[in-house]
């Protein structure tokens, strides 16, 4: 099997975006409303089950071709451990206003409650600022929220309250974050990133107004406010705690195999990510690649594929081991979780 490079993926969507992706593709976007590419994705979107899931450049949408060749694709390990699901979805996310604050479900709320393995822990490595000198992310409550407050400011559509309760957090190029299921977050406008996430598309809007008309209705999975709410992490972060979830650059671990380490290590049972550039070598696994910067190949059982920044690659398992070429290359490898991990 050979590495696929994928084509922008860009389902519409209610909040504004995407021409951060158009330049970093070299692309145009079709209208301000494509904020998210979902790269080789199995997912569909919540709302539109046939939005998002990626088409291979046979004509086949993933899924199918998981089914048909689910060993090929991921490998032995991983059908045991998940079957012929990726157990994980990549987006590229250009935020051209700030998002609405919102949560996403645990594994264990989303077994309960949504009839899915998965919930939709996530993590951003951010590649660009519309400000050098950063922009911001917002997560976790300062203080406790009593579940009632958090209720009365869904049902009021208090924007101000939620704000001013939630910690703001100054990120740079190079910074990853990992945003655990459940805490309150949002994205600020000028913020580019790629987003590793399970694969899901369950969001719990606390905030809508101004976003999605039919909010109360759609922002809640199904399950009614006060169920959906449950799901909210209401506890109280320190600033040291959130800043905790913040990793630079500098702070990433060189591995043996010369990459960095993206994530901390409680992001291993929901996805990984490494950095990893010329000379960089993996052993056969199914994984999502970004092309960050440069230009170079990828070496792959049986051939090579020239790549250069804002590709996007699908590496099937039975491409068996990769390897990178380029002296500028700098590319993010996301991977699905380990098999034996179990994440909850
Ligand atoms: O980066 P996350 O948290 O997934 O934010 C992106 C998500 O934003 C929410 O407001 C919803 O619109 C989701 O459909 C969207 O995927």
């Amino acid at each position: 099997m050979r590495p696929l490079i994928l084509p922008a993926n860009q389902p519409r969507h209610f909040y504004r975006g995407g021409s951060a992706i158009a330049r970093f593709r070299g692309g145009r976007s079709p209208d301000d409303r494509r904020p998210e590419d979902w790269v080789g994705s199995a997912t569909g979107r919540i709302d539109d089950a046939s939005a998002g899931v990626t088409v291979l450049p046979d004509g086949r949408p993933l899924p199918a071709a998981l089914a048909a060749d689910p060993l090929g694709w991921l490998g032995p390990a991983h059908v045991r451990r998940w079957g012929d699901s990726p157990a994980l979805l990549v987006k590229l996310l250009d935020a051209g206003q700030r998002l609405p604050v919102h949560c996403h479900p645990s594994r264990a709320f989303a077994r309960e409650h949504l009839g899915s393995a998965f919930g939709k822990t996530e993590a951003w490595l951010v590649l660009e600022t519309a400000d050098p000198d950063g922009g911001w992310v917002r997560l976790g409550f300062r203080r406790e929220v009593p579940a009632e407050r958090v209720r009365a400011w869904a049902a009021e559509q208090d924007t101000a309250a939620m704000l001013a309760a939630t910690h703001r957090m100054r990120v740079r190029a190079g910074d990853a974050v990992l945003i655990p299921a459940g805490v309150p977050h949002s994205i600020d406008a000028g913020v580019f990133v790629v987003e590793l996430q399970e694969p899901t598309d369950f969001s719990v809007m606390l905030e809508w107004k101004g976003f999605a008309p039919d909010g109360d209705r759609s922002g809640h999975l199904g399950l009614g406010w006060d169920l959906a709410l449950r799901c909210v992490d209401s506890t109280a972060w320190t600033l040291d705690e959130v800043a905790g979830l913040v990793r630079t650059r500098e702070q990433m671990p060189v591995t043996d195999g010369g990459a960095r380490r993206v994530l901390a290590e409680a992001a291993d049972p929901f996805f990984r990510a490494e950095l990893a550039g010329d000379g960089a070598v993996f052993p056969a696994g199914f994984a999502v690649l970004v092309v960050l910067r440069g230009e170079g190949e990828l070496r792959f059982e049986g051939g090579s594929l020239p790549v250069r920044r804002g590709q996007t690659v699908l590496v099937p398992y039975g491409a068996g081991g990769t390897a990178l070429r380029g002296a500028e290359l700098d590319v993010l490898r996301c991977l699905p979780p380990a098999p034996e991990e179990d994440g909850r």
